[in-house]
């Protein structure tokens, strides 16, 4: 038996026949998976009688984090495009196979509907739902959405998108609804003297928090080490604490810049906690992951964005944007984020604390805080289920 045809005869012994059931595809970093994780867990709990099965390609961390929520995960061979034309022709034919194996699925499962969340296998999943004429929709988190999505949108029937100014985009869906990006409630219910007190950090200190996204940021990383050489060299102690989260990727790369200046700066390898760090810290430098600015909003915290300048169509840039425009937040291009950026800016927002709190509470007014149930609600209502 092929492996797709395993991994069907195993998902269908492991779903219950007597509840229908809704896929959900989600991409390979945090920022595409815990959304759909967050809508999956509302749709739990309040329709006992649907089931959730998500798809993803088998690469990339999805497989380990659905399964971890408890959630069946079905694979499906898709590929990221390159320039290079081997890889290009390999990206194209898997597609093709992707989507084949896609019909076989839906046909199978007779899902009420088929959810987007990104991810490779996003492309595939919806354009075979569309030709079955099964209902679809799609999340978009960012405020400039990718091709994939502009594409996939075309008559389709419901987009959730989580920026005001991306409406637009998305004319040419049948229906579209602003949710914005779930955040877990824990982020909205933080305290932050109880929050320093937990992690046991003093209580009058000031405290910088530095997180380069999910996988971490090289740049970010750099600056705070040149920072610290130079405190080091001085023989000073830094005025303020810095504490930074290497990120999940690469974290290996820094030992020994951990083993010198660890006293210096609390570095982490990964926060699972970042609630409790969000709450607790004074402002943040960080990249402008969709997920993570709807995270600051959450906990009402000030923020200097310095966007990936990779990301696909520089969307980091535009989602940041969007706090700034607010006076939530500032930015920084990548390539100006130096230990003097860092160290200017730290003299300047210590010298200024009403402004931090003020961007703070400007971030708050951006923030969602029943988008899993609004996106939730919206594709109970598409997909004509009852209750
Ligand atoms: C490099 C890149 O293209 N990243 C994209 C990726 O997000 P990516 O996952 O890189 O970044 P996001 O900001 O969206 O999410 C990061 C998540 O990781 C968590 N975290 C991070 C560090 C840590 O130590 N502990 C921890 O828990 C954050 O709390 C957050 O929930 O998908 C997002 C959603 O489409 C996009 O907006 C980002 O641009």
């Amino acid at each position: 038996m092929s492996n797709f045809g395993q991994q069907l005869k195993d998902l269908q012994k492991r779903l219950d026949s007597s509840k229908a059931t809704l896929l959900f595809t989600c991409g390979g970093t945090s920022g595409h998976i815990n959304p759909a994780l967050s809508v999956a867990e509302y749709i739990k709990q309040n329709y006992p009688a649907l089931q959730i099965v998500f798809v993803g390609s088998p690469q990339g961390l999805e497989r380990h984090l659905v399964e971890k929520a408890g959630y069946p995960f079905f694979a499906l061979p898709a590929r990221p495009f390159h320039k290079n034309p081997t890889a290009l022709m390999r990206a194209v034919w898997t597609l093709a196979r992707s989507h084949m194996q896609a019909r076989c699925l839906i046909k199978a499962l007779k899902p009420l509907l088929v959810f987007g969340t990104g991810g490779y296998v996003s492309a595939p999943l919806i354009s075979a739902a569309k030709a079955l004429h099964i209902k679809a929709a799609l999340h978009e988190q960012n405020a400039f959405p990718g091709k994939s999505n502009l594409f996939l949108a075309k008559n389709i029937d419901l987009v959730c998108y989580s920026f005001p100014a991306t409406a637009a985009a998305f004319s040419a869906a049948k229906r579209t609804e602003l949710t914005g990006n779930p955040v877990p409630e824990r982020f909205f219910h933080q305290d932050r003297c109880q929050a320093r007190e937990e992690l046991g950090l003093d209580q009058n200190g000031k405290y910088i928090l530095v997180v380069g996204g999910s996988l971490g940021a090289k740049r970010l990383n750099d600056a705070v080490f040149e920072l610290a050489r130079r405190y080091r060299a001085a023989r000073k102690p830094l005025p303020y604490h810095i504490i930074l989260a290497l990120g999940a990727k690469g974290s290996e790369q820094y030992t020994a810049a951990v083993q010198e200046y660890g006293d210096l700066i609390d570095c982490r390898n990964y926060i699972y906690d970042m609630e409790k760090y969000y709450a607790a810290c004074d402002w943040l430098v960080c990249r402008a992951g969709a997920l993570t600015l709807a995270e600051i909003a959450a906990t009402g915290k000030m923020a200097i964005f310095v966007p990936y300048p990779y990301a696909a169509h520089d969307h980091q840039t535009y989602n940041a944007r969007a706090f700034v425009e607010a006076q939530a937040a500032l930015l920084c291009p990548d390539n100006e984020l130096t230990a003097d950026f860092l160290e200017a800016t730290w003299q300047k927002l210590a010298a200024d604390p009403q402004k931090v709190e003020q961007m703070g509470k400007q971030a708050e007014k951006l923030a969602f805080p029943k988008a899993a149930e609004d996106i939730a609600e919206a594709l109970i209502e598409l997909s004509g289920y009852k209750s």
